[in-house]
C-alpha cells in the first residue's frame, strides 16, 4: 500500500470532525490547515442514552478465581498496525517483543476489510501459548490489527474474560480496545453506568471505556472517544480499532508511553515501546503525546490529532526507566540503556564501596551494574546467570511462587565469586524477595562479602497508575529503612540511589516525571472506594 502519511502536518478531514457536539467543541481538534475554515460543529441537546450489553461471554478457565479475588497487579503493553496484509502477523511478533510487559494473557483483533468484521484471539499465559496453532493467526485476516499483553491491575488476574483486547458490538458496528494503565474512577464510572442499564461481562477498569463510547450521544467516533477519555482519572495508553479506523490515545499526564512507527511500505504501527517498532521495520516517528488522540483512516491512511482537555502537567513514569521497559527501547524519548547507566554510574558516585567484582542482577539490572563499574573502576563480571525459560519474578502473582522462581531463574558462577568482596546492582527492590534470595545464593557460592546496590530510590509508596505494588505493608522500605533492609537480605551493606540525585539526573524534566512510588507524591490522587449517590438509583 502506498503511503500517504505525512507526519509534518497532519490534516483533519471534514468527517473526522463532530457532527453533533454535546460537550465537545473545537479546541480539542489541533494541528489542522483546514480547521478554521469548517463550520462549528452544532450543539445538541443530550439525548437519553441507550445501554447494550457490550461483550460476548466469554467462559472463565479457572472458576475458582472469582472476581472477589481480585487483587491489583502490574503493566501491560498494547501494540497496532493499519495498512499492512500481515497486521495480525505483524502483531503477534509485536507482542511478543512485549511480552516483559505481561505474561497473564494476551490477544489480538484484527479487522476484515473485505468483510468487514473485527475478529478475536484471547487466551491465557504467554503470547506463544495463545498463538500456538498457525490456525490462530490465520483466523485473523485483515489489514489492521492491534494485540495486547497483560498483567492486571484491576479485575481477576485468571480470567480469561479480562483478557484484551476487549471486542464490543454496539449500534455502530463493532469496536475493540486495548488499554495500558489503571483508571481510578472506574468503580464510580461502573455504578453509575449500571445503574442507568448497562450489564458488565467483565471484572476489568478497561470494560468502563466501552460502555461510555456506546453511551456517548457525541458523533462521530472520535468525538465519543474524547468525551469518554476526558471522564476517565488515572492512565491510559489506549489503541482502538473499527472496521476502517484505527485510534491511538494516552491519558493528559502521559503516565504509559505509546509510540507510533512506519513501515516500508507504510503501514503505521503503534506500540508500547519502540523494541517492537523495531523488531517490525518501523522507523520510529515520535510518541502520541500526553492527551493526544490519534485517528488513522484506512482508506487514505489520512491521520488526524485531537487532543484531550484540559492539558495536564506531564508526569511520565520514571519506573519505566529503571525496570519495565527494554534498555533498547526509547521511552518519553529517552533511551533506556542510557538512564539505567547513568544511575548506576551515579550510584556508584553517591555510595562507594571498594570491591572486586561488580555483577548485575539479570535482566534489568544489567547496565546499571555497568555504569556502576565505568564509575567505580571496578571490574565487571557476569557472577549470576539467567534461565530465560523462567519470566518475571516481580510480575509473578503469588509470593510463594516468586519466592521459588528467583532460585530457579538466578544461578551463580562460581569462579566468578569465590573468595571476592562483591558489588550486586539492581535495579530495584520492591518486596525484597529478589534480594535476599540474592545474597543467599552468593554466600553459598563462596562470595566474601556482598555489597547490594539499588539503581533506585526505596520504593514506599503504591503505584496506582498501572503498576502492581498493591499495598504499602508489602513493600520493604515502606516497613524499614536502608539499614533494616540490609539486615533482612543479609547483605554486608546496602545503598538506594537517592531520591534527590535522581531528580538532579532527569535535570530540567524532572518535574514532567512521576516518582510517587519513591515520594508518595500522587499527580492524580488516589481514590477510596466511592459510595455514588445517584438521584434516579432505585430506592
Ligand atoms: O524486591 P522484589 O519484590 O523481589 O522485586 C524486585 C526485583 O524484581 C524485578 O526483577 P524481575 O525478576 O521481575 O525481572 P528482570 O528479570 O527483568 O529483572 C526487579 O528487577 C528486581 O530484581
Ligand atoms: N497493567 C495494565 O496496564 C492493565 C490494564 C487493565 N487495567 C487491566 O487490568 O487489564
Ligand atoms: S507511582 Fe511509580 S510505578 Fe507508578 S506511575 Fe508513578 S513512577 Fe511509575
Ligand atoms: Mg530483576
Amino acid at each position: 500500500m502506498a503511503a500517504t502519511t505525512s507526519f509534518t502536518s497532519f490534516t483533519i478531514e471534514p468527517h473526522h470532525l463532530p457532527s453533533k457536539t454535546s460537550s465537545l467543541s473545537l479546541r480539542h481538534l489541533v494541528l489542522s490547515r483546514k480547521l478554521f475554515s469548517l463550520p462549528s460543529p452544532s450543539l445538541a441537546l443530550r439525548s437519553q442514552p441507550r445501554f447494550y450489553p457490550l461483550l460476548a461471554s466469554q467462559p472463565d478457565t479457572n472458576p475458582f478465581f472469582d472476581d472477589n479475588f481480585d487483587k491489583p497487579r502490574e503493566e501491560c503493553g498494547v501494540f497496532g498496525v493499519i495498512g499492512d496484509p500481515d497486521a495480525a502477523s505483524l502483531c503477534y511478533l509485536g507482542l511478543q517483543k512485549l511480552q516483559h510487559r505481561g505474561e497473564e494473557g494476551a490477544g489480538i483483533v484484527a479487522a476484515d476489510t473485505e468483510s468487514s468484521k473485527l475478529r478475536s484471539v484471547t487466551g491465557m499465559g504467554l503470547v506463544t501459548d495463545v498463538f500456538a496453532s498457525p490456525e490462530s493467526l490465520k483466523s485473523l485476516p485483515g489489514t489492521m490489527a492491534i494485540g495486547h499483553v497483560r498483567y492486571s491491575t484491576s479485575g481477576a488476574t485468571a480470567s480469561l474474560k479480562n483478557v484484551q483486547p476487549f471486542l464490543a458490538s454496539y449500534r455502530f458496528g463493532q469496536l475493540a480496545v486495548a488499554h495500558n494503565g489503571n483508571l481510578l474512577n472506574h468503580d464510580k464510572l461502573k455504578m453509575e453506568l449500571e445503574s442507568r442499564g448497562s450489564i458488565f461481562n467483565t471484572s476489568s477498569d478497561t470494560e468502563v471505556i466501552l460502555h461510555l463510547i456506546a453511551s456517548s450521544t457525541s458523533r462521530p467516533l472520535l468525538s465519543r472517544i474524547i468525551e469518554t477519555c476526558e471522564s476517565l482519572e488515572g492512565a491510559y495508553s489506549l489503541l482502538f480499532l473499527t472496521a476502517n479506523k484505527l485510534y491511538a490515545v494516552r491519558d493528559s499526564y502521559g503516565f504509559r508511553p505509546l509510540v507510533l512507527g512506519c513501515r516500508p511500505n507504510g503501514a503505521l504501527v503503534f506500540a508500547s515501546e519502540t523494541c517492537a517498532l523495531d523488531l517490525v521495520d518501523a522507523k520510529y516517528i515520535r510518541e502520541i503525546n500526553p492527551g493526544e488522540v490519534v485517528a488513522v483512516d484506512l482508506a487514505d491512511m489520512s491521520i488526524s490529532s485531537a487532543c484531550l482537555m484540559p492539558p495536564k502537567p506531564r508526569k511520565a513514569c520514571i519506573f519505566e526507566h529503571m525496570y519495565f521497559a527494554l534498555p533498547n527501547s526509547i521511552v518519553f524519548g529517552r533511551a533506556v540503556h542510557e538512564s539505567r547507566l547513568a544511575f548506576g554510574k551515579a550510584l556508584a558516585e553517591e555510595s562507594p564501596v571498594p570491591a572486586d567484582v561488580v555483577i548485575p542482577v539479570p535482566d534489568s539490572g544489567f547496565y546499571a551494574a555497568l555504569g556502576f563499574s565505568l564509575a567505580s573502576g571496578i571490574p565487571f563480571q557476569q557472577g549470576l546467570l539467567r534461565s530465560h525459560y523462567v519470566g518475571r519474578t516481580f510480575i509473578q502473582p503469588e509470593q510463594h511462587i516468586r519466592d521459588l522462581s528467583v532460585r530457579l531463574k538466578l544461578s551463580p558462577v562460581k569462579g566468578v565469586l569465590e573468595g571476592k568482596s562483591v558489588v550486586v546492582v539492581d535495579d530495584s527492590i520492591v518486596r525484597g524477595t529478589t534480594s535476599s534470595k540474592i545474597v543467599r545464593l552468593l554466600r553459598d557460592a563462596g562470595a566474601r562479602e556482598v555489597h547490594m546496590r539499588i539503581a533506585s530510590p526505596p520504593v514506599v509508596g503504591s503505584c496506582y497508575y498501572g503498576v502492581d505494588t498493591p499495598s504499602e505493608s508489602e513493600l520493604i522500605s515502606n516497613r524499614m529503612d536502608a539499614a533494616g533492609v540490609c539486615r533482612q537480605i543479609g547483605s554486608d551493606s546496602l545503598a538506594f540511589l537517592s531520591l534527590s540525585k535522581l531528580h538532579d539526573l532527569l535535570g530540567d524534566e524532572a518535574p514532567t516525571f512521576c516518582d510517587a512510588c519513591f515520594s508518595k507524591e500522587y499527580p492524580v490522587p488516589p481514590r477510596k472506594y466511592e459510595q455514588v449517590e445517584l438521584s434516579y438509583m432505585e430506592a
